[in-house]
């Protein structure tokens, strides 16, 4: 755990109901954007009151650790008690334990969020020592338009085309020779932001064009995501698995001939049962009821088809949003079968750091409920303005590297559209 600070600062937090918010987007800073929302609902963040930041290999459950202390020292004035209110951090987590940059929680000093058609405002103030009551209320900010569109084209960095068609096939070879059952390949794109460049045009485009994925903005990670890690509210626990991908159609019967061809492709539901099996794996001994589908559903993107599978259940033993990702973090989707070699593998392969692309994102209130994706059709934004994009594809001994590599392009798309 980087974050050394000697005690825990006492966060006094007060959500107030408010009145009808129409956009979220034009309120957040346009270049430390804080976001997190589906469908038009969610939070925006404001500010930072407090950031913890995490390493190694134990960034997650030195998180829930360190959440459940700064939660227990806060004094909460929440009148809603619905999830998202009162206090909340934002969080990134890096895929890898040896990655360069560090995992975060972040809690601003204003959220803003709408949800079932209620409104409010949460200020979160550091007590000085000896302070009891900040002098102020929550009220609305004024959201600032937009700043002038601009155009990025991304291009391949430390993992070229020809080199992650290499890669791809030394994988299946490993996976032929009986070393693994599955990873996942990731590439890299890379761009430069222009000074003065608002980067909440980017997410503007991501959440119109995909209002069905979580879109976020933590830390410079953004993206718009169609997993979710997992979702714990009151309770119960859902997650979404997606692993099998194929493209749109070009016309309606073309399109569903697309998503027959998935539903029934070997090679595409073998990946997909891997990575089921990993999330049950990690969810049942937190829960003893957990539903899944016999066989997984055909999602439909923008760009592309995904075979899917929801999983719910009802908590057994009180656990929260981050014990939870600590537990499923990293799952077959993204890392492979089985998970330690595949993690080997990866390490191998892959000539780049991955940074937050493939770990969780999302949000963790007082009482440990969350909502957490898979941090994919992402890119990494830095402070001096460089910009990496990832995606990545499944390997399974059927793969082709052609194949895979055509597919990585398709997950590209969002990110690559809203920069470019
Ligand atoms: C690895 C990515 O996506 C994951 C891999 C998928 C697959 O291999 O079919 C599908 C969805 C995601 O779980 C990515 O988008 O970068």
């Amino acid at each position: 755990m980087t974050d050394s600070a000697p005690h825990t600062p006492r966060l006094y937090v007060e959500t107030l109901p408010v009145g009808d918010i129409r956009l979220l987007i034009p309120l957040i800073d346009s270049r430390d954007p804080l976001l997190w929302i589906r469908k038009g609902q969610g939070m925006a963040g404001i500010g930072t009151a407090l950031r913890l930041e995490f390493s190694g290999e134990s960034r997650i459950v030195d998180a829930c650790a360190r959440w459940r202390e700064v939660a227990d020292a806060a004094t909460v004035v929440n009148p809603l008690g619905s999830p998202g209110t009162g206090l909340i951090a934002f969080g990134a987590f890096a895929f890898a334990g040896d990655s360069a940059l560090p995992s975060v929680l972040i809690v601003p000093r204003l959220i803003i969020g709408k949800r079932d058609g209620q409104f409010w405002v949460t200020k979160v103030t550091v007590l000085q020592p000896g302070e009891t009551v900040p002098g102020d209320h929550p009220s609305l900010p004024a959201g600032r338009q937009l700043g002038e569109e601009y155009r990025i084209s991304l291009l391949p960095g430390a993992s070229k085309p020809d080199s992650y068609r290499d890669a791809v096939e030394k994988a299946v070879a490993h996976i032929l020779a009986g070393d693994l059952e599955k990873v996942v390949l990731a590439r890299d794109l890379v761009g430069h932001l222009p000074e003065g460049a608002d980067l909440r045009r980017v997410i503007t485009d991501l959440a119109l064009g995909y209002p069905d994925c979580w879109t976020f903005a933590v830390d410079g990670l953004i993206g718009s995501s169609p997993e979710t890690l997992v979702r714990v509210d009151h309770g119960t626990v859902s997650a979404r698995v997606l692993a099998g991908t194929i493209s749109r159609g070009r016309d309606a019967e073309a399109d569903h001939d697309q998503a027959v061809a998935l539903a029934t492709s070997a090679k595409d539901l073998d990946e997909h049962r891997f990575a089921v099996a990993s999330v049950l794996t990690a969810l049942s001994p937190h829960s003893r009821t957990l539903i899944t589908s016999e066989i997984p559903f055909t999602l439909k993107l923008p760009n592309l088809w995904h075979l899917a599978s929801d999983v719910e259940g009802a908590l057994s033993d009180g656990s929260t949003s981050l014990d939870l990702i600590a537990s499923l973090h990293p799952t077959a989707a993204v890392a492979g079968t089985p998970t330690p070699d595949a993690l080997r593998l990866i390490g191998e392969l892959e000539p780049f750091d991955r940074g937050r692309y493939a770990g969780p994102v999302g949000w963790v209130g007082a009482d440990g409920d969350g909502e957490w994706a898979v941090a994919l059709r992402c890119a990494q934004v830095a402070g001096n303005g460089d910009i990496t994009a990832y995606a990545g594809a499944g390997i399974v001994a059927e793969s082709q590297p052609e194949h895979e590599f055509l597919e990585t392009r398709m997950k590209f798309r969002p990110i690559v559209e809203a920069f470019g």
